[in-house]
C-alpha cells in the first residue's frame, strides 16, 4: 500500500455469553485504532423496539413481518459505543432482564438476522483502518472472510460468576442457568447458530484475567498483519 499505511484489518471474535467478548474487543479495537461493534447490542435493540411496540414474542411470522421497521444505528468508536433506535439512546434499556430474556427469541427469525447482518456487512466495510465485531455467528456467516477469527470460551461457572459481580447478584446458580439456557438457544437455532468457525483460534479465558486476554488477542492480531 502507497505511504505504508496498514490495511484495514477485519477481526471476528465469537463465543457464549459471559466469555468476555464485548471487555476484549473494545479493548482490543481501542489498542490498535480500529472501530468496534457490538453485534449483541443491535439484537437487543430490534428486541427492545418489539417489545415496545407490543410484537407478540412467541409469533415469529409477526417479528418477521416488522424485522424492517426500526431504524438501528450503531457508533463505531470502542471508547464511546453507542446504539440508537429511531433516533433514541437505547443504551440503558436494551440491557434490562426483559429485553435479555427476549433476545435469543426474536434473534432466531431468519427475516431479523438478515437486516441485522446487512447493517454489520456495511459497517465492516466502511471502518477504514479495520474493525473489531464481536457476536455469535460473525466468524462462521457475517465475516467469513474476517483476516482473524478468535473464539472466546469459559467454564460456566466462571462466566457466572463475572456476570454476577457485574449485576451485584449473590444467586450465581440462577445466573448460571440463565446462561446455559441463552446459550442453548443461541446454539440450537437454524439459522446461523452460535458457531466456531472451522478456522477460529479458540481461547479458554477460564483462568485468564482480562488483560491477558487482550494481550492475547492484540498479538494474534499483529501476528496476522506481520504475516505470521
Ligand atoms: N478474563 C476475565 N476475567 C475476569 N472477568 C472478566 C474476564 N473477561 C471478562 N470479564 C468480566 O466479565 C463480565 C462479562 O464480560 P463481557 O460483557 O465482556 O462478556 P461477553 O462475552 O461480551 O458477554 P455477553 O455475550 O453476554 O454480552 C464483565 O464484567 C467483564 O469485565
Ligand atoms: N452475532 C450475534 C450476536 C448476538 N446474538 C443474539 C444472541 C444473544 O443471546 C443476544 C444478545 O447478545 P449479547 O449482548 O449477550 O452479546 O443476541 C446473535 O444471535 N448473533
Amino acid at each position: 500500500m502507497e505511504n505504508g499505511a496498514a490495511q484495514p484489518v477485519i477481526v471476528a471474535i465469537d463465543g457464549p455469553s459471559g466469555t468476555g467478548k464485548s471487555s476484549t474487543s473494545k479493548a482490543v479495537a481501542a489498542q490498535l485504532g480500529l472501530s468496534y461493534l457490538d453485534t449483541g447490542a443491535q439484537y437487543r435493540a430490534i428486541t427492545w423496539w418489539m417489545v415496545t411496540n407490543g410484537i407478540d414474542i412467541d409469533d415469529p411470522t409477526a417479528i418477521a413481518a416488522v424485522a424492517g421497521k426500526a431504524e438501528i444505528v450503531s457508533g463505531t468508536d470502542p471508547e464511546n459505543p453507542t446504539i440508537t433506535v429511531d433516533g433514541t439512546d437505547v443504551a440503558g434499556p436494551i440491557r434490562s432482564q426483559e429485553v435479555t430474556s427476549k433476545v435469543s427469541a426474536v434473534s432466531a427469525v431468519p427475516e431479523v438476522r438478515a437486516r441485522i447482518t446487512e447493517l454489520q456487512r456495511s459497517l465492516a466495510t466502511s471502518a477504514e483502518k479495520g474493525i473489531v465485531v464481536e457476536g455469535r455467528d460473525i466468524g462462521t456467516t457475517v465475516l467469513p472472510d474476517a483476516d482473524l477469527k478468535v473464539f472466546l470460551t469459559a467454564s460456566p461457572e466462571a462466566r457466572a460468576a463475572r456476570r454476577s459481580g457485574e449485576l451485584k447478584s449473590t444467586d450465581i446458580q440462577a445466573t448460571r442457568e440463565a446462561l446455559i439456557k441463552r446459550d442453548a438457544a443461541d446454539s440450537s437455532r437454524k439459522t446461523s447458530p452460535l458457531a466456531k468457525a472451522d478456522d477460529a483460534v479458540e481461547v479458554d479465558t477460564t483462568e485468564l484475567t482480562l488483560a491477558q486476554v487482550i494481550e492475547c488477542v492484540v498479538t494474534l492480531v499483529e501476528e496476522k498483519r506481520a504475516g505470521k
